[in-house]
């Protein structure tokens, strides 16, 4: 086994599968991962693609120099407690979940003298499933350099990171990227059900809306102009542009979206204070 790439997720739902989709066959083979997951059919599609796996923590996941914690957030702390016998001096411990802070993590899985510093915070998305995820991380200070540059790899394998310094700047990426696929595809389907209302098909409102979608969101990211200034450029004087954007300022499109990721936000901050 590739001891340096050596993986094991902890939890193989959703966000295992995408980090695991981009890392498999490109930064380690399958059969240096291993998924620990308690349901059976979740084994047998990971064990079906040549990964390890078990149903509870066990002595393997001291072999295993990264681990990947991908339960849901109210399930980490037991889950946190299970693993702890198993870890070694050098495990870079990772932490997908939402809303809970690396203080409580750290915690967990040290000694009450002596918190598990060796830990890096990162929120992910699902586009990452396709390898165009947006990922933001963290590291305690117990991380080494070396440390951050593979957690900044594996993760670069299968989204753009950024660095944040610490659990509100995790809170901050959550309410933006972590969450952010599902306003997107909330306006996609919003997109199609105001196409067909006009009288397109299912199929043609649904490519034209994703087509739409990839092709602005290209143009920005290629284009050396200000968005402001793209969207001008849609926006002929007295057009249909200007007619619907009047209609998104009236009711304050900008606000909603915003109240709704003060609204993830304040979320992520109630989970880690539950979940301490
Ligand atoms: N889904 C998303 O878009 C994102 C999720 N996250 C975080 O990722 C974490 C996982 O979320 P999902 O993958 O969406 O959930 P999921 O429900 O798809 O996966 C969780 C997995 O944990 C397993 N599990 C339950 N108890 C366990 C235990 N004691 N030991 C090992 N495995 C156990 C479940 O069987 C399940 O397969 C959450 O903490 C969430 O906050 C972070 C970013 C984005
Ligand atoms: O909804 C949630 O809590 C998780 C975290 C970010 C995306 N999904």
């Amino acid at each position: 086994m590739n001891k340096e790439l050596s993986l094991a997720f902890i939890g193989g739902g959703n966000m295992a599968s995408a980090l695991a989709a981009g890392l498999i066959g490109k930064r380690c083979g399958a059969h240096d991962v291993l998924v620990i997951d308690p349901n059976q059919a979740v084994r047998d599609r990971w064990a079906g693609q040549g990964v390890a796996v078990a149903p509870e923590a066990d002595s393997k996941l001291s072999a295993r120099r990264v681990w990947i914690l991908a339960v849901k957030p109210q399930g980490l702390k037991e889950v946190a407690l299970a693993c702890k016998p198993h870890l070694a001096e050098d495990t870079l411990v990772i932490s997908v979940a939402a809303g809970v802070s690396s203080a409580a993590l750290s915690g967990w899985l040290g000694q009450p003298d002596r918190p598990w510093r060796r830990l890096v915070r990162c929120m992910p998305n699902t586009p990452a499933l396709i390898g165009a995820g947006a990922c933001g991380l963290m590291a305690l200070d117990g991380v080494s350099e070396d440390e951050r540059r593979l957690a900044q790899q594996m993760l670069g394998a299968v989204a753009q990171v950024v660095w944040v310094d610490d659990d509100a700047g995790i809170d901050a990426v959550t309410a933006l990227s972590g969450s952010g696929p599902a306003y997107v595809f909330l306006f996609i389907e919003a997109l199609i059900q105001g196409g067909i209302r006009h009288g397109l098909d299912d199929d043609q409102a649904r490519s034209l809306a994703l087509a739409t979608l990839t092709g602005a969101t290209q143009l920005a990211s290629l284009s050396h102009e200000s968005l402001a200034t793209l969207r001008e450029r849609v926006t002929s004087k007295g057009g249909t542009t200007a007619a619907a954007l009047d209609v998104f300022q009236a009711r304050d499109f900008a606000g909603i979206v915003g109240e709704a990721m003060d609204a993830a936000r304040a979320r992520a901050a109630a989970m880690a204070a539950e979940f301490s």
